[in-house]
């Protein structure tokens, strides 16, 4: 298993059948690379296929053709190896913060005693910054700390590759800013490889190490794929200090809004050709 391709997404495409029951490729000839421990964001206009992309990454949505192969095995449905954040977490409301996380460690823990069980949920949740409420039912945290208990839930898995969709598209800015961090710590210290969607062009500049931008649809591909050049770990005031942050940024934008102009026909999109995936 190559390091340098950790996961291979081949020529992915999805295709989901119209009003007419006619199949449309909503995504077509997708191709990325994604190295050990890289974090990749997903970043295109709305409707484009980013969360297709991801979900079939996760094996929760059927791939029409194409192949996505994880730490040397082709994925064929869902499994441990791969963990999912949602916009919302989908707590269970009977369960505190603890019985959530636990219920997927025991599943994917079977044989670890009690303590080592307890060991990963409580360190899960300390790392989210939850180790005073643990014991909290998901009534009684905000939105943003349920947010947390799902990400703890997710890397207690300790999962090969960590897809998040969207993590922090229903908080209000401060929130997203503490989440942003409190994933970023997570980055520093595990070294999970991560793909995550986003919208927000800051977002991905600050937290990525390459930033995926997708073609508007049908088949949506790989339109450029851009290496964040900063240092881990970061610092979002220092990196905001700096001309390549804004260099970046731009680059994002003039991208997204190349594919709105090719949308209403005004051109084709000047795709960076030094970018490849
Ligand atoms: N189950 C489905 N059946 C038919 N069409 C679907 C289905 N799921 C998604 N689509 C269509 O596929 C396209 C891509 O959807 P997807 O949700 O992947 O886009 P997205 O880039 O994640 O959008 P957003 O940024 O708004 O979340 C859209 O046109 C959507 O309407």
């Amino acid at each position: 298993m190559s390091e340098e391709k950790y996961v291979e997404i081949s020529n992915l495409v999805k295709a989901y059948p119209n009003p007419f029951g006619e199949p449309v490729a909503v995504v077509k000839d997708f191709n990325l690379n994604i190295r050990k421990g890289e974090v990749i964001s997903i970043i295109g206009h709305s409707g484009c296929g980013k969360s297709t992309v991801l979900t079939m990454l996760a094996g929760l949505n059927e791939i029409t053709d194409g192949g996505i192969i994880v730490a040397g095995k082709e994925i064929d449905g869902p499994g441990p190896d791969r963990a999912v954040v949602f916009q919302s977490p989908c707590l269970l409301p009977w369960m505190t913060s603890y019985g959530n996380v636990m219920m997927g460690v025991k599943q994917v823990y079977p044989h670890a005693t009690k303590q080592q069980r307890r060991v990963i949920t409580e360190y899960s949740l300390s790392v989210v910054g939850l180790a005073d409420s643990m014991h909290k039912y998901p009534r009684e945290l905000s939105g943003g700390m349920q947010q947390r208990v799902g990400i703890a839930r997710a890397i207690a898995l300790k999962p090969k590759v960590l897809l998040l969709d969207e993590p922090f598209g229903r908080l209000d800015s401060l929130t997203r800013m503490e989440l942003q961090d409190v994933i970023l710590g997570i980055f520093d210290r595990e070294k999970i490889t991560t793909v995550m969607i986003t919208h927000d062009p800051d977002e991905a500049v600050f937290m990525s190490d390459r930033i995926c931008m997708m073609t508007n649809g049908p088949e949506a591909r790989v339109g450029e794929v851009m290496t964040i050049d900063f240092q881990r770990p970061r610092n979002r005031e220092a990196l905001m200090e700096t001309d390549k942050f804004y260099d970046y940024r731009r680059r994002l934008l003039q991208f997204l809004d190349d594919c709105e102009d090719e949308k209403a026909g005004k051109g084709p999109i000047r795709f960076n050709q030094s970018a490849s995936a």
